[in-house]
């Protein structure tokens, strides 16, 4: 067994198995306080909450409590190897809610038949939790998913591989052309994958400027063009009027491209068609589509970055999700919606352009940070991006209309 794998294995067996538990919040040691908490206590929240079910913020975490919701079906890049195997990664997600946002947070993975089965079994759950957290759904189910949950859900349902990870990739993307003196508007960008995080990046790089004729999209038979006709409606939105046909043929002169789809399906040799001072995002976990190192050496004038934390430049939707959920659940948003998520990209990548804290160079083991091809965006310890990030959002929240509470006082001051 190898020495990581090893080390992997015994951090998730010990001391206990797992990586999260529950705690109380309350007292619950003497007679009075079993009486309070309990019966017959209990009974006065319940009153309470069904005269007005907003009180259920109040009296219970459920305004604090975000539900990892999954059925396995894509995790990581490792494919659908069903909900239980799911479950490490879940927790992962669980443990970061509460490490950089303060959020409870639950994971639940569910067996179904049907998608219909699954979206039923959400929906009548979704009111135990502030806000629920899609996981690893595969494509194209996870858009249906994801759809009918907002509509039946009076909480903010987001679908992480798809806007977490665009919310970086755009902020992540946005820098990183910018260091390489590049317009996204003259950008051509090939996108390998055409699932969830790819559909997801794609449109939220148009919305930041991107053209989406432009825009290559791969999938496991080639580029997305206009004279197939096996395409699924949202590979459809990508289809391109072109003859190219193959990821050699665009990728010469790409300057852009994006990985959301497995490991090493990017040769060194394509690397090398790219255009002058090309952007690579090769974002497919735990295994990127090319090794940094063998990209690094095939050419020096690229920027890199890698879903992974163990490179420069970490594209992982981490960096969103914790804080745009904490900041929509401060101002009781009903959804997640675009100006949320763009607020949340500013947020991001502003970050990154400032004197990077002491403490997370600390943390990375660096003695310098500075904004340029090594350093796009910011690193997942830094204090800065609650505040900034989970502010930003739950002032969109509000300007938008979305909010069912005002912005507190002084938040995040
Ligand atoms: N860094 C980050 O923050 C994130 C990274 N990811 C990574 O992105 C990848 C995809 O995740 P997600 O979108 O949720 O999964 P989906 O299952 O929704 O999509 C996977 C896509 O990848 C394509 N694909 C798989 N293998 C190949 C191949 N050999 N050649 C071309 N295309 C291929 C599939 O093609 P087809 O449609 O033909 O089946 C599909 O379109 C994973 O590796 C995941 O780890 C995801 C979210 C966040
Ligand atoms: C990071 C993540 O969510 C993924 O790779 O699926
Ligand atoms: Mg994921």
């Amino acid at each position: 067994m190898s020495d990581f794998r090893e080390q992997a294995l015994h951090y998730h067996a010990h001391p206990v198995p797992g990586k999260i538990s529950i705690e109380l919040t309350k007292p619950a040691e003497t007679v009075k306080d079993l009486a309070l908490a309990y019966s017959p206590g209990v009974a006065e929240p319940v009153r309470e909450i069904a005269a007005d079910p907003a009180n259920a913020y109040k009296y219970t975490g459920k305004g604090n409590m975000v539900a990892v919701i999954t059925n396995g079906t894509a995790i990581l890049g490792l494919g659908n190897l069903g909900p239980l195997a799911s479950k490490p990664v879940m927790e992962g997600k669980a443990l970061l809610f509460k490490r950089f946002a303060g959020l409870d947070s639950i994971d639940i993975e569910v067996k179904h038949r049907t998608t219909e089965d699954f979206i039923n079994t959400v929906a009548n759950i979704a009111d135990t939790f502030g806000g629920i957290n899609l996981e690893d759904i595969k494509a194209p189910e996870c858009f249906e998913i994801e759809k009918a949950l907002i509509e039946r859900c009076s909480i903010p349902v987001f679908h992480d591989d798809q806007h977490g990870t665009a919310i970086v990739t755009a902020a992540g993307m946005l820098n990183a052309l910018e260091v390489q003196g590049k317009a996204i508007e003259d950008a051509i960008i090939v996108c390998l994958g055409a699932g969830a995080a790819a559909v997801a990046c794609m449109e939220l790089l148009i919305k930041c400027g991107a053209l989406r004729e432009h825009i290559y999209m791969l999938d496991r038979k080639g580029v997305i063009h206009t004279r197939r006709d096996d395409l699924n409606e949202y590979k459809q939105l990508f289809a391109n009027n072109t003859d190219k046909r193959t990821l050699q043929d665009v990728i010469e002169d790409a300057d852009v491209f994006v990985g959301v789809s497995g490991p090493n399906l990017l040769a060194a040799d394509d690397l090398k068609l790219m255009a002058d001072r090309p952007v690579v995002f090769a974002c497919s976990n735990p295994d990127p589509e090319i090794d940094p190192q063998l990209a690094h050496a095939a050419r020096n004038d690229l920027i890199m970055a890698t879903g992974r934390s163990d490179y420069p430049n970490q594209v992982n939707n981490v960096l969103c999700f914790p804080f745009i959920f904490r900041g929509a659940l401060d101002v009781r948003a009903s959804e997640i919606n675009d100006e949320m998520k763009i607020a949340a990209v500013e947020a991001i990548r502003s970050i990154a352009k400032e004197l990077v804290p002491a403490e997370v160079l600390t943390a990375a083991g660096i003695d310098k940070l500075e904004f340029g091809a090594k350093y796009i965006i910011p690193k997942p310890m830094d204090p800065r991006l609650l505040p900034r990030i989970a502010k930003a959002v739950a002032q969109a929240a509000v300007d938008s209309g979305v909010a069912q509470i005002d912005m507190p006082e002084n938040y995040m001051a």
